[in-house]
């Protein structure tokens, strides 16, 4: 689309999905502050902090090019800065480019070359491998596409450490499996916008009742997840029980979805559950991790 205005600092800023970045960024801080016993280098923790969020921005950039026709007809997108004409293709790409140079150059620059690639790939699998094509292709695309968007706290962690460990995987792990019913409640509430641009979400190809189930299935196997920092001795008593008491009310959501389908809110509920879920769980992760308790202290 084109527009005649010039586009002006919020249009740009709105392509950055800067709700998303935010939740992302915690995630990724999470993970740097997690990868040592004290405190990080400040340093790496600006500079990677500055990188991943310039590229994770870059990344939401490019999915609104993509995304620009469909967005104009789904009623939950349609007034996005391009399907409204106020930002046109050339301009969001060339925007897309220099936030994404910045951000990698920042990483390759001041943090490391292992995290920049990383980082790249995660910008591509979001950007290119899942927009444009697992998006389009597969009821299964949030669910390979969520490894992009679950890269954060591999990316904080390397950003300190250079190095990949099993702690990194494993918090890596609790947002990919916590993605599919972070988003297939939302696409459950919008299946019929999702079945009007020939997006084949779950809901639309194998129905509400399967997803609905699927989401029960994942929330099982997520607190089954968040567990384990704690058997492994990753964490402490303060993890497991914010992980538990967190985990138990998305358990209780997502059986509520399963006996109460006439509930039309319950969906959206459920999504707004998910996001304060992580955002609460990757906080106690920090808290845990500052002031730890064990059982030993206890008796
Ligand atoms: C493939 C993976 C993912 C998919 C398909 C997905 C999908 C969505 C969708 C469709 C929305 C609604 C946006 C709107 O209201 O217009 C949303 C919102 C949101 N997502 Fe996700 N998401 C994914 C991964 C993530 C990740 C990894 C995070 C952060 C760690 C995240 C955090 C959020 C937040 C904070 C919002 C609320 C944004 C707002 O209120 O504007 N999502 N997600
Ligand atoms: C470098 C790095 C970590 C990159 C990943 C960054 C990133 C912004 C991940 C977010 C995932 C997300 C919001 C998917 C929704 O896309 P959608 O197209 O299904 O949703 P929409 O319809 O709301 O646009």
């Amino acid at each position: 689309m084109t527009t005649a205005s010039r586009p002006t600092l919020q249009d740009y800023l709105k392509l950055c999905k800067l709700k998303v970045v935010a939740l992302i960024m915690l995630t990724a801080i999470v993970g740097m502050f997690m990868s040592v016993p004290g405190l990080p280098p400040m340093d790496l923790v600006i500079f990677g902090s500055i990188g991943i969020a310039l590229a994770s921005s870059s990344a939401a950039v490019f999915n609104h090019v993509v995304d620009q026709r469909i967005d104009n007809i789904m009623g939950r997108t349609k007034d996005r800065p391009m399907p409204k004409g106020k930002v046109n293709t050339k301009q969001a790409i060339i925007f897309g480019v220099i936030v994404g140079i910045i951000g990698i150059g920042t990483l390759v620059v001041f943090v490391n070359l292992l995290t920049a690639i990383l980082t790249f790939f995660a910008l591509i699998g979001y950007a290119v491998i899942y927009t444009m094509y697992l998006k389009r292709a597969t009821p299964q695309n949030i669910v390979i596409g969520g490894a992009a968007g679950a890269a954060p706290p591999i990316l904080g962690w390397t950003a300190i450490t250079n190095s990949v460990d099993v702690g990194a995987l494993l918090l890596f792990l609790i947002v990919f499996i916590w993605t599919p019913p972070h988003f297939w409640a939302l696409a459950i509430h919008r299946h019929e916008e999702y079945a009007k641009v020939d997006v084949p979400m779950l809901p639309v190809t194998h129905g509400i009742p399967f997803t609905r189930l699927q989401i029960l299935l994942y929330t099982i196997i997520l607190v089954i997840v968040t567990i384990v920092p704690y058997l492994i001795g990753m964490c402490g008593l303060v993890y497991l029980t914010g992980a538990i008491v967190l985990g138990g009310g998305f358990l209780y959501y997502a059986i509520q979805m399963l006996r109460r389908p006439e509930n039309s809110k319950l969906p959206m509920k459920t999504f707004g559950y998910s996001i304060n879920y992580l955002m609460a769980l990757f906080v106690i992760l920090l808290v845990d991790h500052y002031f730890p308790l064990h059982l030993n202290q206890l008796v």
